[in-house]
C-alpha cells in the first residue's frame, strides 16, 4: 500500500489530550433491526449472540451493538470498517437519522435521544451538517443557489446569503465556477459544492458518510487534502466514515474500527497500527507501511549526556520515516527535541524495529522500553 506522507495537522501532537467537554459523548449504544427489537438490548442472552444467530432466533439485524465512544472538540474522528460492519448507522444515530434502540448521545452535554422534533430539525442544520457521497445538489440550481440552499430553509435573507455562498464557494476552490449547474461539474467538483453547502451553516460538527469514495483516486486525495487544509484553517469538528483504511490513516486524529456493529478499536493512527488490539486489527493493517505512520515517540531511548548534545534534531510528532532519513544522512542517532529539551535518542537499531514491527523491550545503556502504547492501548 502506498501511503504518502500524511499531511498532519499542528493538532495533532495535541490529539491525545482529552478536550473537556466532548462534542458527542456515546454510551452503550445500540440499533437493532428488525421484529422486537427493543428487546435485544435488554436481554443479555440475545445481545451475547452473534450477528447470524441473531438473525436466525429473531430475524433481528443489530447494526451498532453497545457502542460508547466521545469525539473531542476540534478532532477528525474517522469511523472505519468494512461493507456492513454499522458505520453509517451508527453515524446516522448520532443526530437520529436512525432512531437508536438502546444507549445515550449526548451533543454538548445535551440529549439528543429527548430532543424534539424542533429541536432536531435544529440539531441538523446548524449544529451537525451532513456531507454525502451523492452529494444531494439540486441538479436546476446554480453553484451558488445550491451553497446558499441550506441558508435559504434557515430563512436568512437573499443578499446575505449570496454573499456567504460565494464566500464558501471561493473556500472550497470553485470560485468562478458560482453560475455553473452539477451537470457542468466534474465529481470533484460536485463533492466540493456539497462541502461549502455544509460549511456555509457554519455548523459545529461536519458529518461526512463516505464522501469520496465514488471518486476517481486522483481527485478523492485532493479531497482529502481539501478536508486536512479546512480542518487546519478552521479546527471544527469532524466525523468522517470511510472503508478506505488509507483515507483514515491520513485524516483521522483518531479511528474507531468497526467491525459487526462493535468498535473493536478506537485509538489513533500510530496506536491503531503499533498495538493493534486483536487479530481482526493486526490483519487490517499488516500492509500499512509503518514507517509513515509510526512516530520517533516509538523508538525513542533515553540519550546519553553526549548524544543529548549533538546530532540531528526531529520533533516528537516526526515520522520514522522522516527519522530514517535524518539517521542516515547524520550518519548518527538522532535526537528527539520538545520545546529545547531533549526528550531522548532514536538510532537506526530502533528505526529498523519499528518498520519491522519488532517490538524492543529493552534497549542498550539503560534504555527503558520505547514509549509507544501498550498492547491493547485505546481499545474500548
Ligand atoms: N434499514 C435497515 N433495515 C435492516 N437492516 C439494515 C438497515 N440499515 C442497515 N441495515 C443492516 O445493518 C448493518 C450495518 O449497515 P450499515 O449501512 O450501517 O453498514 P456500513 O458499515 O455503513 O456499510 P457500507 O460501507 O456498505 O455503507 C448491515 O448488516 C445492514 O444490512
Amino acid at each position: 500500500m502506498a501511503l504518502a506522507a500524511p499531511a498532519r495537522r499542528p493538532a495533532d501532537d495535541d490529539s491525545s489530550t482529552p478536550s473537556a467537554t466532548p462534542v458527542f459523548a456515546v454510551d452503550g449504544l445500540w440499533k437493532v433491526f428488525g421484529p422486537g427489537a427493543d428487546r435485544v438490548p435488554a436481554d443479555p442472552e440475545l445481545s451475547a449472540l452473534s450477528p447470524a444467530e441473531l438473525r436466525e432466533r429473531t430475524g433481528c439485524t443489530a447494526a451498532v451493538r453497545d457502542v460508547s465512544f466521545d469525539v473531542r472538540k476540534g478532532e477528525v474522528f474517522v469511523v472505519m470498517g468494512l461493507s456492513g460492519s454499522g458505520k453509517s448507522t451508527l453515524v446516522r444515530c448520532l443526530t437520529r437519522l436512525v432512531e437508536p434502540t438502546a444507549g445515550t448521545v449526548a451533543i454538548d452535554g445535551e440529549d439528543v435521544r429527548a430532543m424534539d422534533r424542533t429541536r432536531l430539525r435544529e440539531l441538523r442544520r446548524h449544529r451537525a451538517a451532513m456531507v454525502f457521497q451523492h452529494f444531494g445538489l439540486l441538479p436546476h440550481r446554480t453553484v451558488l443557489d445550491n451553497v446558499a440552499y441550506g441558508l435559504q430553509i434557515q430563512g436568512m435573507g437573499r443578499a446575505e446569503r449570496r454573499e456567504r455562498a460565494a464566500e464558501m464557494v471561493a473556500k472550497v476552490g470553485l470560485k468562478g465556477m458560482e453560475q455553473r449547474r452539477p451537470g457542468q461539474l466534474s465529481g470533484g467538483q460536485r463533492q466540493r459544492v456539497g462541502l461549502a453547502r455544509a460549511l456555509a451553516v457554519d455548523p459545529e460538527v461536519l458529518l461526512f458518510d463516505e464522501p469520496f469514495s465514488a471518486l476517481d483516486p486522483l481527485i478523492r486525495r485532493d479531497m482529502q487534502e481539501e478536508v486536512i487544509r479546512l480542518h487546519r484553517e478552521e479546527g471544527r469538528t469532524m466525523v468522517f466514515i470511510t472503508h478506505d483504511l488509507q483515507e483514515a490513516l491520513r485524516l483521522g486524529d483518531r479511528i474507531a474500527l468497526m467491525r459487526d456493529g462493535r468498535i473493536v478499536q478506537l485509538g489513533t493512527p500510530e496506536e491503531i497500527v503499533g498495538s493493534p488490539a486483536d487479530d481482526y486489527v493486526r490483519e487490517f493493517v499488516r500492509d500499512v507501511p509503518r514507517e509513515q505512520v509510526m512516530t520517533v515517540r516509538s523508538a525513542m531511548r533515553p540519550a546519553s549526556a553526549e548524544e543529548a548534545g549533538s546530532g540531528p534534531a526531529l520533533s516528537p510528532g516526526a515520522t520514522v520515516a522522516e527519522a530514517i532519513e535524518a539517521v542516515a544522512r547524520a550518519g548518527a542517532p538522532a535526537r528527539v527535541m520538545d520545546k529545547g529539551r531533549c526528550m531522548g535518542v532514536v538510532d537506526s537499531n530502533a528505526l529498523l524495529g519499528v518498520v519491522a514491527g519488532v517490538t524492543t523491550a529493552t534497549r542498550g545503556r539503560g534504555g527503558t522500553a520505547p514509549n509507544g502504547p501498550g498492547p491493547g492501548a485505546g481499545t474500548v
